[in-house]
């Protein structure tokens, strides 16, 4: 299979990666084990037209060695930086620092300073070594010291808002700094952290709120200074008692970039302090003593959530929301989706989160929409799970996946609007929830609350249908209100707001994680129109010693389907609970389906420890399959004596392997010696040819382990209702009530069904849905709900091999990753071998050992 690895190239001159604007965004394509040496060419020209090799490769700070570095692979995985020619400027690994200082909240929180010893200046200023674009800081507020000894001190630099160390003013005399303490500096609320973390550079300097000279201009700070002295009612914390605090203990966004960054334990973790999940902090309140006071949205409480608010504080505040669902949710669990037309540059760094890959099979590269078709698009398939039953998690109440929609903007015409306000009204059941965004002036004493959740409504409506809206509010806009479903606005907090350099930071360091268990590293996350099965088996070049090797290390009976927007689909027919059932309308590929699945499970175990029995309805389509040296029987539906026979010899091997087994479940292996098992007799008919009935349907039983039994049962349908004239009508009823059996009993006895239609007996436990656009395109459901959609693979066409794939390296445009990819067509060859009949070529050459010792036992 071919990987897909997002890389972003720095040319000649360098620079620091803040945002999709600088250097170059690249998706390179390329069969696994590709090395940087086979790319490094166009990566140069899509950096620099025209250039040449560069001489030397660098990322994360390291000179890497071309030939010797895989993509896919560390330090070249999906989002990483490289840069040709010298080091970009971006921080390089350096030595384990003393300390940190951490921004663990506030307006401009999320930075992670590492401290290295001497004197580190806090202040609004670009100058200061810690810069803080907070209105209530000064431009140089207070100073840091770190002695050669490891002790720390901090001293006021004559702050017009003053600094507390723990709740305790300080002044310009320095005190000591015990780690663990809680530095307040205007809005902002700063910790330092010491100990050996791991060497990984984390400064995150760049201011990306408005700047210091913005904010001077429009905001003189001792104004704002007197406004906190006396500050209005609206703005005071003590006025609105604080409610029970939310149990768990709650990220800061420093706390939430290191951990992204360092992949720490705590990401996506099953929080066992019971903070709830699908809940997000908006802000704090400062109290006179001990920590933060988190003020928190449960988006499954609120339905969906509502900001409102002045620009890029509203923005920081939107970055910080998605960025704690991220991090504490797996992809699997959470899913986001962005309709923000014309805000490419805002919010192109989430097509690096991992969530935003089109896991039910949406047709686009990202569940991105940045123009008004792409938000139509978006909005058409979340309306569309309006009516799907939800998924449900494994006997829990709510949906088990929840997808969060960030709304930023007009998203087009009449149709567009009612699709919002459905998501909004319907929306939370389904598990889909809003974050709508509202550009309003904050809520100040000139413009109430009630004023500015107004001015919202008007602005984006589907904000009255929020169960909360978060309003900034005071002067600049560092203060959030949470309103709730009765109107009444909860506590004023300080708002907790993280820059776009800190979002784009924290997202590509999510973005190669994310994989299922087994998935490849960079499998493509969009669905191919057509899937060779031998390329998802991993059995490009099938030949015997392979296939040998898979069937010593088989452990079930793994059967691979295709590929999904993750890499192969596998299902164990051994593991579910009931028949595994194909449905689909004509011409969706159940057929070749079926096939598919006799060749992947041919090719998961030997011919000595599984059968296939291959039932036809009506057509002659499992034909193919029939070549495998698996196959005991292919039956069908036109000879009667045949079919009677076939239906006898099932239900005595049922009854067999009952009077065997016992009570016991059938195991690999477990029963062997003087047991008979049954053996692949060919039917003697030719293709098109009702096959001679003289010989039983299945070859007579010999002494060995019991082999498992696999019924692949197509047209089902026809036996259920055979039509009239059909030869094998009177015969039907008995394949069914054998097939019947099966489900009913057979999983106990190592005999399992996969069929187009339930004969009765135990109900499916498995199923697959071919939806046929494009044919094999197929939604695999289990009992707990849908799982995501993937590409049957195919065996009986001539599909060439994909391994001769040419690596490819293409710009990467984000305001078009919300179309659908381009697509090539796979063109099948006309001649040549069909992929069925490689690897049952190459499975009776790798079982003739086992065939010499059945023969000899015949
Ligand atoms: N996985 C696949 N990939 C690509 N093409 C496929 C795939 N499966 C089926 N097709 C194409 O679709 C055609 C119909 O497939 P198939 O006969 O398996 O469908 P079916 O559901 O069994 O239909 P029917 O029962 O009406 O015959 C095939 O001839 C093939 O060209």
């Amino acid at each position: 299979m071919p990987i897909q690895t997002r890389l972003t190239v720095l040319g000649p001159l360098g620079g620091h990666p803040t945002g999709s604007g600088s250097g170059t965004d690249v998706a390179v394509t390329a069969p696994e084990g590709t090395s940087l040496a086979d790319v490094l060419g166009a990566l140069a020209t899509a950096a620099a037209p025209g250039s040449g090799v560069p001489g030397a490769v660098y990322c994360e700070g390291r000179r890497l060695d071309p030939r010797s570095t895989p993509l896919g692979h560390p330090p070249l995985v999906d989002g990483a930086v490289i840069s040709l020619h010298r080091p970009a400027d971006a921080p390089s690994r350096v030595t384990p620092p003393a300390a940190r200082l951490m921004v663990v909240s506030g307006p401009d929180a999320g930075g992670v300073h590492l401290l290295h010893g001497g004197e580190i200046r806090v202040g609004r200023s670009a100058g200061a070594d810690v810069p803080l674009d907070d209105p209530d800081v000064s431009r140089l507020h207070c100073v840091v010291n770190l002695a050669p000894d490891g002790s720390l001190t901090v001293a006021d630099l004559g702050s017009t808002n003053g600094t507390t160390l723990d709740g305790v003013p300080v002044t310009a005399d320095p005190v000591p700094l015990r780690p663990g303490a809680l530095l307040r500096v205007g809005e902002s609320a700063l910790r330092i952290v010491t100990g050996d973390g791991p060497p990984e550079p984390v400064t995150d300097h760049a201011p990306a709120l408005p700047g210091p000279e913005q904010t001077a201009a429009g905001r003189p700070a001792r104004r704002w200074g007197r406004r906190r002295a006396g500050a209005t009612a609206s703005a005071r914390p003590e006025r609105t008692p604080l409610p029970e605090p939310p149990p768990g203990d709650w990220p800061d966004p420093a706390g939430v970039l290191l951990t992204a960054v360092e992949s720490g334990p705590r990401l996506w973790e099953n929080d066992p302090s019971g903070r709830p999940p699908f809940t997000v902090q908006v802000g704090t309140v400062p109290r006179a003593a001990g920590p933060l006071y988190p003020i928190t949205v449960d988006l499954t409480a609120a339905g969906s959530l509502g900001l409102a608010g002045p620009g890029e504080r509203l923005t920081g505040l939107a970055r910080w929301v998605l960025a704690q669902l991220a991090v504490l949710h797996p992809p699997a669990v959470l899913e986001i989706v962005a309709v923000t037309p014309g805000l490419a540059r805002e919010w192109s760094w989430l097509g690096w989160l991992p969530h935003l890959r089109p896991l039910r099979g949406q047709d686009c590269r990202l569940l991105l929409a940045f123009d008004r078709r792409q938000a139509a698009a978006r909005l058409r398939e979340l309306t569309e799970r309006l009516a799907a039953p939800p998924e449900r998690a494994p006997g829990g109440a709510g949906p088990s996946r929840r997808t969060v929609v960030l709304l930023d903007g007009d998203p087009g015409g009449s149709e567009q609007h009612e699709a919002v306000a459905r998501l909004a009204a319907h929306g939370p059941q389904a598990g889909v929830h809003l974050l709508c965004l509202a550009r309003t002036p904050p809520a100040t004493p000139a413009s109430p609350l009630a004023d500015t959740l107004a001015a919202a409504r008007r602005e984006t409506p589907a904000v009255a249908a929020c169960g909360t809206v978060g309003l900034l509010s005071g002067a600049m806009a560092t203060t959030v209100r949470l309103v709730g479903p009765d109107g009444e606005p909860g506590a004023a907090a300080t708002a907790d707001a993280v820059s776009p350099a800190w979002a784009e930071r924290f997202a590509r360091s999510l973005a190669p994680h994310g994989q299922p268990a087994g998935a490849a590293p960079g499998a493509p996350s969009v669905l191919p129109d057509s899937c060779r099965l031998l390329d998802a088996l991993s059995l490009s070049r099938v030949t015997p010693v392979a296939l040998r090797e898979r069937w010593a290390r088989r452990s079930g009976l793994p059967l691979v389907l295709g590929t999904g927007p993750q890499g192969p689909v596998t299902v164990d027919p051994a593991r579910s609970p009931g028949p595994v059932l194909v449905e689909g309308p004509p011409g969706s590929g159940r057929t070749e389906l079926l096939c598919s699945m006799a060749v992947s499970l041919a090719a998961a175990a030997s011919p000595a420890d599984l059968a296939l029995l291959l039932v036809e309805g009506s057509k002659d389509g499992l034909r193919p399959g029939a070549e495998l040296p698996h196959t005991a029987c292919h039956l069908d539906a036109r000879d009667p004596v045949r079919m009677r026979a076939f239906a006898q010899s099932l239900r005595a091997e049922l009854k067999r392997r009952a009077a065997v087994l016992g009570d016991r479940e059938f195991t690999e292996h477990a029963v062997s010696g003087g047991v008979r098992r049954v053996v692949a007799p060919r039917p003697a008919g030719r293709s098109g040819e009702p096959p001679e009935s003289t010989e039983p349907p299945m070859r007579t039983p010999v002494c060995g382990p019991l082999p498992r039994l696999v019924v692949l049962a197509d047209d089902v349908e026809a036996l259920l209702d055979p039509p009239l004239g059909a030869p094998g009508r009177q015969a039907a009823g008995s394949v069914i009530r054998a097939l019947r059996a099966v489900a009913e009993e057979g999983n106990r006895l190592g005999v399992h069904l996969i069929t187009t239609a339930e004969p009765g007996g135990r109900p499916a436990g498995l199923r697959i849905r071919l939806t046929g656009r494009p044919p094999g395109r197929a939604e695999l459901l289990g009992k707990d709900g849908s799982l995501p959609v993937f590409q049957a693979g195919r065996v009986t066409g001539r599909i060439p091999r994909t391994a001769t794939l040419r690596p490819t390296v293409v710009p990467l445009d984000w305001t078009r990753a919300g179309d659908p990819p381009a697509r090539r067509p796979v063109r099948e060859l006309g001649n040549g071998p069909t992929d069925v009949a490689l690897l049952a070529s190459a499975a009776t050459r790798a079982a003739q050992p086992d065939q010499a010792t059945a023969a000899s036992l015949v």
